[in-house]
């Protein structure tokens, strides 16, 4: 069958110690062409590595800004191995042909249990306990230290993350009152509230479940921290931006805040080996994790195969089912015939142009799929195999073409 290139020619970069799921999901659909690296790579590195790649792998630490993508001529898609994509220039991606996949839900688990975790251990003072501990200091005493039943859990974004969260909660006694900018079913007995000081006057626990966006940068700062309960906690495994950090510091060192547990930072060390700076670091009250709410075994694994099965199924079947920046469109394998993809600019009369110029030249279409997003088109098509070379050939003269493949 004819195809633009063979499986071990295609270059499969994996960074930031993907787990072996994924590496085995790629080997076992024959792509043996893996560049595997433990850490994030920056600058030069990445540049260098990225070059002749076609798809990468990477965490929430590689920066795929739009100077980066656009060295990447070969690259075809992109795999975060993890629910945030705000680390990829998600428009310069589709601009350029690049479908951007996730892994919208398989960590959201792990992320809910270890939220419980630091809400009891912030609720029973236990971080600066466990810190004088380690100093040889003793504070043997019930002060500041309460039970989680009947206390009330202010939830910010109640999406996978948030619900799970809810629940969990309100299993263990808690009364769940919740924000967010979308009308959500409440799970459970959660409580929505319109307006998000109405939920921080309510809250013995706030907790931040929301993306990255431009609306969520810094929307909780001085303000939102005064209008919190004395002794009130706060919890962060969102993103670092979305937490003006010097005024949570204010808000902890004044002791209006009775502690944190901080798990993501708006600017964080690019590898284990480099040093971890944060105004934080001095108070004993606030729980400090190196963005590792998703970081479980089982996480990492059932993210491996996730977007491993999506980035395989989009380089074999053009599927691309769930990007996030692209058209979705679903599609099974395909035998007997060649499929041919097409990703343009999205603008009218570019299937005309495609059709014309196929049956001017005798060549016929056996399938045709078409899906838009924004302003990125795209267009499968299945061909007789002998007609393939012809068809890529038209394609590729199509005004507005910016990329176009012969599948497997
Ligand atoms: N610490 C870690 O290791 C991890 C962190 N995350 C972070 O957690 C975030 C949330 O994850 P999910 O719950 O799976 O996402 P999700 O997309 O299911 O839920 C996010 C919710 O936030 C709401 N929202 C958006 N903007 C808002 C705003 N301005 N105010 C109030 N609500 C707003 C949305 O309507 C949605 O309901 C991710 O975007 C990611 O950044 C996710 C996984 C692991
Ligand atoms: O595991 C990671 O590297 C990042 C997890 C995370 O923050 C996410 O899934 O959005």
């Amino acid at each position: 069958m004819k195809h633009s290139l063979e499986k071990d020619k295609i270059k499969i970069l994996l960074l930031e110690g993907l787990h072996q799921s994924s590496v085995e999901v790629f080997q076992r659909e024959g792509y043996s062409n893996i560049e595997y690296h433990k850490s994030s790579l920056v600058g030069n590195e990445l540049n260098e590595a990225i070059k002749d790649a076609h798809f990468i792998g990477i965490r929430s630490r590689t920066q795929l800004t739009s100077e980066v993508i656009s060295q990447a001529e070969k690259l075809i898609g992109i795999g975060c191995f993890c629910i945030g994509t705000n680390q990829v220039d998600l428009d310069a991606a589709a601009n350029a042909g690049i479908p951007v996949f996730n892994a919208p839900f398989s960590n959201t688990r792990s992320v809910a249990e270890l939220v419980i975790g630091e809400i009891i251990m912030l609720m029973r003072g236990i971080p600066e306990r466990n810190a004088k501990a380690h100093r040889g200091e003793w504070l043997k005493s019930a002060v500041g230290s309460h039970e989680i039943r009947g206390k009330t859990l202010g939830i910010i974004g109640y999406g996978h993350i948030g619900t799970q969260l809810g629940i969990m909660a309100e299993t263990l006694g808690m009364n769940v009152t919740f924000y967010d900018t979308e009308d959500k079913l409440p799970l459970g007995n959660a409580k929505q509230v319109s307006k998000l000081p109405e939920l921080l006057a309510q809250a013995d626990v706030v907790s931040l479940h929301v993306p990255e966006t431009a609306q969520t940068k810094n929307m909780i700062s001085t303000n939102e921290f005064s209008m919190m309960k004395p002794n009130c906690k706060f919890i962060n495994a969102s993103r670092g931006t979305v937490v003006d950090i010097p005024a949570l510091a204010k808000a902890i060192e004044s002791k209006h805040l009775a502690g944190a547990a901080i798990d993501v930072f708006p600017i964080e060390p690019k590898s284990n080996n480099d040093e971890f700076s944060s105004p934080l670091r001095e108070f004993d009250n606030v729980i400090l994790s190196p963005h590792v709410g998703g970081s479980t075994m089982e996480a990492q694994q059932n993210i491996g195969i996730e977007v491993a099965g999506k980035l395989v199924k989009y380089s074999d079947n053009g599927s691309t089912v769930t990007a996030v920046n692209f058209p979705d469109v679903s599609l099974s394998s395909h035998t007997g015939r060649s499929r041919l993809l097409h990703i343009h600019i999205n603008k009218p009369g570019i299937l005309i142009q495609i059709n014309q110029a196929f049956s001017d030249k005798g060549i016929n279409i056996a399938a045709q799929h078409l899906q838009t997003k924004g302003d990125i088109g795209y267009v499968v098509m299945e061909v007789d195999t002998i007609q393939a070379d012809n068809a890529l050939e038209q394609l590729k003269l199509i005004e507005g073409t910016i990329r176009a493949r012969v599948l497997y």
